[in-house]
């Protein structure tokens, strides 16, 4: 009797489902924040102003503290030391009050500079930076709270099922964000997506109050005590020394430099390259997240049953070669081939995150992966935070006077008594009819190019590297 008691909750096969569907469901909510400015960079230039540059600063400032500050680094140690339940609400917390300040340097548009940046650029990417800690915290915390509820169960299924759910959040935002600009005003999207942040936050709690009675009911001190997915400082000095730990993390961080900043930059190259209404700006690379959360789980059960990992990521890498090279392409400027390259990008980006993150476990010891899932992502936030403040440099570089030009025009606008969204209505119109220019992202975008033939090479190098030290990358997954 007491032992059916103490095995009820993680047994209960509704119980793990809940679980799943609470943290999932929080996980949207954080994607679904991480990208809604992303739709909106026309409308946010037209608007407030802001050059290139100024963009890549907010966008990029995933990383300011994740990297700088070593925070998600400190996110792994928080875990380890105070678990899951304290974790999760204060990633939420975190989540959250970088969101209320990301809002409220779009709704309350300080005037002056902060460090020689303009205020409201630097409190939006202080807010996004404190907002992206708690985000990457929070992906490690859930990764950790499937394993304990799913591992010798559905754990492949249940974290599918979670990424699926993360990457339907990015394409709410993609979608939904630059609709609602256009039919109310730009902060109101960012306010939209805090709320359902909050959302995010009650159901961590509900969470907390079902993982204190899984503990209490004992079954956890197992899970709890298998310290594999814990992180520790002194792990690092064996990870390193692992040249497949850095082909794979190196291929991470420029596979994924390839990806996450094509949401920053993709919708305004829309607009700029193929013509597309700013408040649809975000449709065609919508297509990107939903694309992956069908295929995603299709490549995996295939590297789980066929195995192939090093090739898989191989054939990714060729495929993100071919989309930036149509998106770079001068020629290719229909909008067909927007949605022919954000559909091979679609594969590649799921064939390639597929095979990867299965692979690291055949990489290092089992010991060592809560170790070195943090490490990559430490070192994945470098791109996250540097691609996009470099592509905004070039940008600004390559279209010398665009800036100027539409500054020029809103000046003149907001003179006549205009309010930052009619300034920046106005001179959406403006550049939709040719009277003011629009950003040429041709060499610009040879940073992807470049980005994706860097990846390649490592895949090759990885796969090499495979049939020396015989880890198995293309063995299946399942005996
Ligand atoms: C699993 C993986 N997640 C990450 O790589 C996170 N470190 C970064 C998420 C940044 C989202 N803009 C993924 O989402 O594939």
């Amino acid at each position: 009797m007491t032992e059916a008691i103490k095995s009820s909750l993680r047994d209960s096969k509704t119980a793990r489902w809940v679980v799943l569907i609470l943290v999932s469901l929080a996980m949207l909510t954080a994607y679904l924040f991480m990208e809604i400015l992303s739709p909106l960079k026309t409308m946010v230039q037209n608007a407030y102003g802001w050059d290139n540059s100024q963009w890549g600063i907010v966008t990029g400032a995933q990383g300011y503290l994740n990297v700088f500050a070593g925070m998600l680094i400190l996110g792994g140690i928080i875990l380890d030391k105070m678990g899951i339940r304290f974790t999760a609400i204060t990633s939420g917390i975190v989540m959250l009050g970088g969101a209320a300040l990301k809002y409220y340097a779009f709704i309350a548009e300080p005037g002056g500079d902060i460090l020689g940046i303009p205020s409201q650029v630097f409190l939006a990417a202080s807010g996004f930076a404190i907002f992206c800690v708690g985000a990457e915290t929070a992906g490690i915390t859930v990764s950790k709270i499937l394993v304990k509820w799913f591992k010798g169960k559905e754990l492949a299924l249940s974290m599918g099922l979670e990424m699926a759910s993360a990457r339907l959040g990015s394409a709410l935002a993609l979608f939904g964000s630059p609709r609602i600009a256009a039919a109310m005003d730009i902060p109101t999207p960012i306010m939209f997506a805090a709320i359902l942040l909050l959302v995010g936050l009650i159901l961590f709690l509900v969470y907390a109050m079902m993982d204190a009675k899984y503990d209490k009911e004992g079954e956890a001190v197992a899970s709890e005590s298998d310290s594999s997915d814990d992180f520790k400082i002194s792990d690092i000095g064996h990870i390193i020394k692992n040249p497949g730990f850095w082909y794979i993390a190196l291929l991470c961080l420029l596979f994924y430099s390839a990806v996450f900043p094509f949401y920053k930059y993709g919708p305004d190259l829309m607009v700029n390259k193929y013509g597309v209404d700013p408040a649809k700006a975000g449709d065609i690379p919508g297509w990107l997240p939903i694309g992956t959360m069908l295929l995603t789980p299709v490549f995996g059960t295939l590297y789980d049953r066929k195995g192939k990992g090093a090739s898989i990521m191989i054939l990714g890498a060729i495929l993100l070669i071919v989309v930036h090279l149509i998106y770079w392409t001068p020629s290719l400027d229909t909008v067909g081939f927007a949605y022919l390259a954000v559909i091979v990008l679609g594969i590649g980006f799921s064939l390639v995150p597929s095979a990867m993150w299965p692979s690291v476990p055949k990489i290092v010891e089992d010991r060592y992966l809560g170790t070195s899932y943090a490490l990559i992502f430490f070192i994945q936030n470098i791109g996250l935070m540097g691609i996009p403040i470099l592509v905004g440099k070039v940008l600004d570089i390559m279209n010398p006077g665009v800036s100027d030009k539409l500054d020029a025009a809103r000046e003149s606008l907001k003179a006549q008594g205009l309010s930052a969204s009619e300034v920046g209505d106005k001179i959406t119109e403006m550049r939709i009819a040719g009277d003011l220019p629009n950003y040429d992202y041709t060499n610009t975008w040879l940073i992807f190019v470049g980005l994706t033939i860097a990846a390649l090479f490592l895949a090759i190098m990885l796969k090499r590297q495979d049939k020396k030290s015989g880890y198995g990358l293309e063995k299946p997954n399942m005996a």
